[in-house]
């Protein structure tokens, strides 16, 4: 059945060693979201987001993606209220993007891919001492995604796009000491929410997504920057790190629900 084939194809998913069985499998990520199939709720809050741009630490290329990182030792840049029963600290944020426009994004709307998405990660330190624990709990992580479209040139963006040049390789690290990801974040309130996981290993159950409905715009040379960082380390034969998303995985038995009508 469709399961299994999922499986198969994240056993055989070239970007995947993960194992032929997913933990559980009855809640991963990423989903293709069907608007009409998503189901308002009015008890949903707003979220609230409060980030201090100190806390920014440095960019990390891990071999998979870019991560700006963040001090989470205190509560000084957290989130709370939208579906969370509790507030959550901002760990680090990355992207998932194409080798071309015509795809990247990890969830879909409507099977429509974007070029690129944004991951804020954030984990739940009120209930778990560390990170590593949260990530391995049912309501450890918040993740809020943002899809990026192409279009106007993103100011915030840029100052971000201008330091990877220096994160190019695989295991590499640039200081980053002051910025504010909510540049990054659509204004508009609206979002849609769901039980999921993360998607790379290992892949635990364990993420409250929240992801945004509005996309923000950047432009072709703000993608094209993602596009020239590489996979491999340096000295090693170069491997363009592009298309580092996961396929979508079966909604199984869940539920998306909007925080809109
Ligand atoms: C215990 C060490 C885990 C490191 N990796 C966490 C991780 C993986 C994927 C995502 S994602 N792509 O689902 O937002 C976030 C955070
Ligand atoms: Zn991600």
């Amino acid at each position: 059945g469709a399961c299994c084939s999922y499986r198969l194809r994240n056993a055989l998913h070239p970007l995947w060693q993960s194992p032929l069985s997913i933990p559980g499998g009855s809640r991963q990520s990423p989903i293709n979201i069907q608007w009409r199939d998503s189901v308002y709720d009015p008890f949903l809050k707003p979220l609230k987001i409060s980030y201090d741009p100190t806390t920014c630490l440095h960019i990390w290329n891990n071999g998979y993606s870019f991560l700006v990182e963040f001090d989470d030792s205190t509560d000084r840049s957290i989130i709370v209220g939208g579906p969370l029963e509790n507030q959550y600290r901002l760990k680090q944020f990355h992207f998932h993007w194409g080798a071309i426009n015509e795809w990247g994004s990890e969830h879909t709307v409507d099977s429509k891919f974007y070029p690129a998405e944004l991951h804020l990660v954030h984990w739940n330190a009120v209930v778990y001492p560390t990170f590593e624990e949260a990530v391995m709990e049912g309501n450890g992580l918040a993740v809020i995604g943002v899809f990026l479209k192409l279009g106007a040139h993103h100011e915030g963006l840029q100052t971000l796009v201008d330091a990877l040049p220096a994160v190019k390789h695989k295991d590499t690290v640039i200081e980053f000491d002051v910025f504010d990801p909510s540049c990054l974040i659509p204004s508009c309130p609206d979002y849609w929410t769901y039980a999921g996981s993360l998607t790379t290993p290992p892949l635990t159950e364990s993420v409250t997504w929240i992801i945004k409905k509005k996309p923000i715009e950047v432009d072709e040379n703000q993608l094209e920057a993602f596009r020239m960082l590489l996979f491999t380390s340096d000295g090693e034969e170069e491997k363009r790190m592009v298309d580092n998303f996961r396929p979508l995985q079966p909604l199984m038995n869940r539920t998306v629900r909007s925080s809109f009508q």
